[in-house]
């Protein structure tokens, strides 16, 4: 157990660097999470075998070593995942049985990017950053602002913290990958790498040319918004300068959820930016600040992903 662990680490780390660090898997995901099952399996069947470096030891995604650090006063969450509907119809019969008011979800199209925190102080734009893991993520500040979705002032002079997506439209990614192949480089596997490897730059110019853009979906404290609902905080950061994404819609029950899936299940292809599921999110927004999180979710929100 102790051989097989010892030969298991060294691949999880280098595959770990290649994903985190160069935003370029060298396995599919489910490879990697196959064998790192397996280490943990080992680990905690022979816990004496436990090394302080193993990659089970390491809390969540690392970030990039040259980047400036950002700490994240509220933390970046991600999303718990379904893969049916039937799980979909359990999130929601939890969450109902947990709370005594009624409430519509707001539906959302899953952006397929990397999340971002945008900070504005007095309506300036004044620091942006990637998630990371979650409390520390990287200053890209300067390569946000190369990005024209993101509005250097408000309209409002709120002190905010708004978190979103920045994704690479498809078209820009195709072109992309024909100049990177032309040139003898390796292309990029998919639009979120290349985002990533975009956006994680420390050669501004180099993002400024990637055509990257952003769909921002999220406050970090509600307080200095007027709505009380998530679908009218994205009219509300849309009425600030931020780019939101049109094709949210209330939901009353998990009907509605269910034709929302359908519908754009069906569009996918078709859209413009890559999505890998949607989001439903509790619409009050009190209720989703009394619901709050667990260390890395949100219980007001949950990700239906799409079929591979
Ligand atoms: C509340 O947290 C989130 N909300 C989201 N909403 C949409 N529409 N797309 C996402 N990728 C997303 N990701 C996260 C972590």
């Amino acid at each position: 157990a102790a051989t097989e662990a010892a030969s298991l680490r060294p691949q999880l780390l280098q595959w770990g660097k290649q994903y985190y660090d160069a935003d370029a898997p060298q396995v599919e995901d489910a490879t990697y999470d196959r064998v790192y099952a397996r280490l943990v399996a080992l680990e905690t069947a022979f816990p004496a075998i436990v090394t302080p470096d193993s990659p089970t030891q390491r809390v969540g995604g690392t970030t990039r070593g040259d980047l400036p650090k950002v700490t994240h006063e509220i933390p970046m969450l991600s999303l718990g995942d379904v893969f049916s509907i039937d799980e979909l119809k359990e999130f929601d019969e939890r969450l109902r049985s947990n709370v005594d008011e009624a409430f519509d979800y707001n539906c959302e199209l899953k952006i397929d990017g990397l999340a971002i925190s945008l900070r504005y102080e007095n309506g300036e734009f004044v620091q942006g950053s990637t998630r990371g893991n979650g409390q520390i993520g990287e200053d890209i500040t300067a390569n946000l602002k190369t990005i024209d979705s993101i509005p250097q002032t408000l309209s409002r002079p709120l002190t905010i913290d708004v978190r979103g997506e920045c994704y690479m439209p498809k078209a820009a990614f195709l072109a992309l990958n024909e100049r990177r192949e032309a040139a003898g480089q390796a292309p990029f596997a998919n639009p979120r790498n290349a985002a990533a490897g975009s956006l994680r730059q420390l050669n501004t110019q180099v993002t400024a040319d990637r055509q990257l853009a952003t769909f921002m979906y999220n406050i970090a404290d509600y307080e200095p918004l007027n709505t009380r609902t998530q679908s009218g905080l994205l009219d509300e950061l849309a009425e600030l300068g931020f780019t939101t994404n049109p094709t949210y819609q209330v939901a009353h029950n998990m009907t509605d959820v269910a034709a929302y899936i359908d519908q754009y299940q069906g569009k996918r292809a078709d859209l413009p930016y890559g999505i890998d599921g949607i989001v439903i999110k509790a619409n009050p927004l009190p209720l989703q600040r009394s619901l709050g999180a667990t260390v890395k979710v949100p219980r007001w929100a949950i990700a239906y992903k799409f079929p591979p």
